[in-house]
């Protein structure tokens, strides 16, 4: 099977500091792979290329074997570990702002049936991560745990190609970070996501994932720390599904659009 994602001798410096060098990668649909390395390692910056957000200084990036749009577009969704949520609109304008910006970009706000037809597409999206009952909060009536659902919903709703999640439970306590795994597990399993994860838990790593690479130095000079970039020292495949269980899917709420339209 081909590649969803490639990195092909992927580089980054910036002027003379090497971050990444030589990475090269492969990941298939439907992979959840986790990435590990000190901090420094260049984690993020490999997330920044897949997103967009950066260009290789050298190499290639392809989504679906097609050089990546040098901007963030809709075929990839990112959950950072916080403030990615809008705070000045309610739980479900956070979630439709993704379908209404791109229908109509200049007003972003859709009318009619096209308005109600994004409702009931937000609202679903909603249940489907544990917040149906909390379609008209406001972000900051919530836990970080809650945030970081309404962030994955958010990312979900334009169904990306792939997920990139950057530390995303980094800043949960451990109980509410163990039901975000089965979250994200759940979603993973239900949507058919591939999903590209950061963290500096290894244990979570080795948790969820169904492939492990680490990112690190394999040379070194003590003169001149910048001179050598990380690249992949360790590429685990685990498991084609997650160790972790899912817990039992939220029931849907009969009528979603009675709490949204108040
Ligand atoms: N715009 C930039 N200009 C110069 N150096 C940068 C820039 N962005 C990142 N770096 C450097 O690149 C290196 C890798 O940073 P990055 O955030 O990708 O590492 P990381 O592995 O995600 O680290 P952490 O685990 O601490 O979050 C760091 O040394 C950082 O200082």
């Amino acid at each position: 099977m081909s590649a969803l994602l490639s990195l092909r001798n992927v580089w980054v410096e910036y002027g003379e500091k090497v971050v990444l060098e030589k990475v090269n990668l492969e990941v298939s649909e439907g992979a959840f792979l986790s990435i590990i390395g000190p901090s420094g390692a260049g984690k993020s910056s490999l997330l920044r290329l897949i997103l967009g957000q950066e260009a290789p200084t050298r190499g290639q990036v392809l989504l679906g074997g097609e050089p990546l749009e040098p901007q963030c577009g809709p075929d990839r969704g990112v959950v950072f570990q916080r403030y990615s949520v809008f705070p000045h609109m309610s739980v479900l304008g956070n979630v439709m702002f993704g379908l209404e910006c791109p229908a109509a970009p200049i007003a972003a706000r859709l009318f009619g049936s096209a308005r109600r037809k994004a409702m009931g597409e937000a609202a679903a999206m909603l249940h489907a991560v544990g917040l149906g009952d909390s379609l008209n909060l406001y972000p900051a009536q919530m836990s970080g745990g809650m945030q970081q659902r309404l962030a994955i919903a958010q990312a979900l709703i334009k169904r990306p190609r792939i997920l990139l999640l950057d530390e995303p439970f980094g800043a949960l306590d451990p109980g509410i970070r163990a039901d975000m795994h089965g979250l994200i597990t759940q979603l993973w399993r239900d949507y058919g996501l591939t999903i590209v994860m950061v963290t500096h838990d290894i244990k979570e790593a080795f948790t969820l994932g169904t492939r492990v690479l680490a990112l690190d130095k394999r040379r070194h000079d003590p003169h001149a720390p910048h001179r050598y970039g990380a690249t992949a020292v360790y590429d685990l495949p685990l498991r084609t599904a997650p160790a972790v269980v899912p817990p039992a899917p939220p029931q849907p709420d009969p009528n979603p659009l009675s709490a949204a339209a108040s």
